[in-house]
């Protein structure tokens, strides 16, 4: 178990030369921030030389002075950066966590130590762009500046995705077949195979449908020759229930579409001779071979998130007994899926109080109870435990994550 590591850093003034809107398009609203730290650090004795980072940007106003723990091991971040294979890194857990500026904070890190990276969120509540403190909307690769190496952010509309693939199958799925049916007398067949519509799939999804549509997206990014150059990929997960129906549909979509096509297999090999007499090609087909296609990516969905050795789910959690319990119950579904898990964040750690703050000191107290359940708990206890302090300001922009990052991920 990793030692406790606590800061207590406070950002002595923080302005943003901020255009109008919240969020500028130029690539970084140049943050105006000067942080000074004063780190009680419960495993080291004397602080370290602070480092100065130098502004990428002539005109942005800020110096992060921090002074840095020696690299302690805490994270396994040398295991998580090293080599060039791909790698993907899914983040989740409760609503509120933390989870995005974890996942935020660990793609800036990847970059900065040489990786091309995508930090992904397939959360339909995204708040990756809150996050960068840029306007990353519009679902498709946004690049984002600061780090040293190329990092890319992707804020999947999972409606936008279910919107395409409905598209594409009206067109396909079009009335042809149906007044060729209906004319034969046959239209009783046509209802059973109107009923396998897949618009009318998409239309009232099986809850997380669009978290699977949004990965097989994401997948589809993934699989074009162009985007090859990611060598580190960081999903932003949605908050518990989402992600576990999102990691056990590919098996779900993986069968209903199976069935799906054997039953449209034999209902259109019962009308193929008719057509061929007819000479109608089978518009149907199309619309078959799209679901074939949306479940071979679920298959390779449901391979990648169970892959030891290219994937890994971090569970981010908060010191409370409620979310530590619900973290608990994540990993237990997370192993019966076979997803790999070896790390927990527990991230807002409240610094031991240097004044006699009464709050503080109970509300600490009651984070060391949480602590203490993690100890003990069966599930969670195996996990490697990182230990992410609270600080006093939001978490927002490059700088800001780079300093999370060089906290959180060791
Ligand atoms: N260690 C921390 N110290 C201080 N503030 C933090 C810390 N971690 C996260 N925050 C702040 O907490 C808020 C929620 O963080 P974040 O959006 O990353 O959580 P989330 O789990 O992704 O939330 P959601 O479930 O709503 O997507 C943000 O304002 C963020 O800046």
């Amino acid at each position: 178990m990793a030692k406790a590591v606590a800061w207590h850093a406070s950002f002595t003034s923080y302005s943003s030369s901020s255009s109008s809107s919240p969020f500028p398009r130029n690539p970084i609203v140049p943050v105006g921030f000067s942080l000074s730290l004063s780190p009680r650090i419960h495993t080291l004795s004397s602080a370290f030389p602070s480092l100065s980072i130098k502004p990428k940007r002539p005109n942005s106003s800020f110096e992060v002075r921090s002074v840095a723990a020696p690299a302690e091991d805490i994270a396994g971040f040398d295991e998580m950066v090293s080599g060039t294979e791909r790698k993907y890194y899914m983040l989740g857990g409760k609503g509120g966590v933390g989870k995005t500026s974890c996942a935020a904070s660990l793609a800036v890190k990847f970059a900065n130590n040489g990786h091309h990276t995508l930090v992904v969120s397939t959360d339909p509540a995204h708040s990756l762009s809150d996050s960068f403190a840029q306007d990353l909307t519009g679902g498709m690769l946004v690049p984002v500046e600061g780090p040293d190496f190329p990092l890319f952010a992707l804020e999947i509309n999972p409606d936008k995705a279910r919107e395409e693939f409905r598209d594409a199958t009206k067109n396909n799925g079009g009335t042809g077949v149906k007044e060729f049916m209906d004319g034969m007398g046959l239209g009783i067949l046509v209802e059973q195979l109107g009923e396998l519509k897949l618009g009318e799939l998409l239309d009232t999804p099986p809850p997380g449908l669009d978290e699977a549509i949004a990965i097989s997206k994401v997948m589809q990014f993934l699989e074009s020759p162009q985007y090859n150059m990611f060598t580190r990929i960081v999903f932003d997960t949605a908050p518990t229930g989402h992600t576990l129906r999102l990691l056990s549909l590919p098996d779900f979509l993986d069968a209903s579409i199976g069935k799906i096509l054997k039953l449209r297999q034999k209902i259109a090999s019962a009308t193929s001779a008719i057509k061929s007499v007819f000479g109608q090609e089978e518009t149907k087909q199309n619309a078959a071979d799209k679901l074939e296609r949306l479940r071979e990516r679920m298959v390779k969905v449901r391979d990648l998130f169970r892959d030891a050795d290219s994937t890994e789910f971090v569970i981010v959690t908060i010191p409370t007994v409620m979310a530590v319990s619900e973290s608990s119950r994540l990993s237990a579904s997370l192993k019966k899926e076979n997803v790999p898990v070896k790390r927990l964040i527990v991230n807002q750690i409240l610094p031991p109080s240097a004044s006699d703050c009464k709050f503080c000191a109970v509300k600490r107290k009651d984070q060391m109870r949480a602590l203490d359940v993690i100890q003990s708990d069966p599930e969670l206890s195996s996990l490697k435990l990182i230990q992410s302090p609270l600080v006093d300001m939001e978490i927002r922009g490059v700088p800001a994550l780079k300093f999370m990052g060089d906290i959180v991920w060791k």
